[in-house]
């Protein structure tokens, strides 16, 4: 499963003085789910674009299933939802994707079988106008699926979409990726999407701050300590984790950034100490916790520094 499917070497952007991507470089690898993630305007969908082939490169270099973004091959072996696939409001779901196929030259049943795939056989023939807004997502994901494609690129897939339909549309992705299809998604809402990404590169700025699994970015777990007095607590913690693994949060509790096995051992020198020990448990930090740490860093290699404090409660 090491098939390289995108690759990006320097990838740069820039529009006047403004630099939209800052020298990207990343790789999506056959079969996995690639989040690729950003606040608003981080340079998500100009590099996406890129990759489409949808607007050239200022500098860097792109491949995509081994070919120049844009070249037939490429499209041909990319299906993408990235910008509002623009159906027409008063044809059915059905009939949207069949004049797809037509332009395509593929067989009215390619439709049907995109239909399939994203559960809305059922309301297939109904107007598009009457969909909500999260069949509508579904139908551009159908769009992008036509012609079984070997990856998919789909921006803000979630987007606008309420929890319930939030929770369809990873499902659905999951799916899609338990079929083979690599799937190379963009998303500002971390929490939603850091369950079903294999990878993540984060993106912001222009610049990509780093790429790995979303186990590894998250780091270490995390140890929350409740005891008093908090300076006696603080003190201990200090000496056996060390000092910038110590994180005092509001409401006196202590985060230390070590692993769970330190538990016992921590916990038995704050009573020897004599504190009083309220509550010590651990808890994996969210991608969402560790993305405004390193967003707000700059650097990955920081993100257990002290900026955390601020998005703790
Ligand atoms: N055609 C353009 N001309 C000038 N600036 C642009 C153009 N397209 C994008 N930008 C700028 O490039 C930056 C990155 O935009 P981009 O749309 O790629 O961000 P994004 O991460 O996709 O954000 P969002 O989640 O809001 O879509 C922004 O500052 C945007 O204003």
């Amino acid at each position: 499963m090491n098939e390289t499917i995108v690759t990006t070497e320097n990838l740069t952007k820039r529009y006047g003085e403004h630099t939209a991507v800052d020298e990207v470089s990343l790789t999506v690898r056959r079969g996995e789910v690639y989040g690729f993630l950003g606040p608003n305007g981080a340079g998500k969908t100009t590099t996406l674009r890129m990759l489409l082939g949808l607007i050239r490169p200022t500098s860097g270099t792109a491949t995509i299933l081994r070919h120049t973004p844009g070249e037939p091959a490429a499209k041909r072996r990319a299906g993408a939802l990235i910008e509002d696939p623009g159906f027409f409001p008063y044809l059915s779901g059905r009939d949207n994707l069949r004049v797809m196929t037509r332009y395509l030259a593929l067989s009215d049943s390619a439709a049907d079988a995109a239909l399939d795939r994203v559960d809305l056989t059922g309301r297939g023939g109904d107007p598009f106008r009457t969909y909500s807004l999260g069949m509508k997502q579904r139908l551009g994901v159908a769009a992008a699926l036509l012609g079984n494609p070997d990856l998919l690129v789909l921006d803000e897939p979630t987007n606008g979409l309420d929890p319930a339909g939030m929770a369809d549309m990873r499902e659905l992705l999951v799916e899609l990726a338990g079929h083979g299809q690599t799937v190379l998604l963009s998303s500002h809402l971390l929490g939603e999407v850091q369950d079903i990404c294999d990878r993540v590169g984060v993106i912001s700025d222009g610049r990509l701050i780093t790429e790995s699994t979303v186990a590894e970015i998250r780091g270490m777990s995390s140890l929350y300590i409740r005891a008093e007095p908090v300076d006696v607590a603080l003190a201990v913690a200090m000496r056996i984790a060390g000092d910038d693994a110590v994180h005092l949060l509001d409401g006196d509790a202590l985060r230390l950034d070590v692993g769970a096995g330190a538990t016992p051992g921590i916990t038995r020198a704050l009573v020897d100490a004599g504190a009083d020990v309220h509550e010590v448990r651990t808890s994996e930090r969210s991608l969402e916790e560790v993305f405004f740490e390193i967003t707000a860093t700059g650097d990955a290699a920081n993100s257990t520094a002290s900026t955390a404090r601020s998005h703790e409660r």
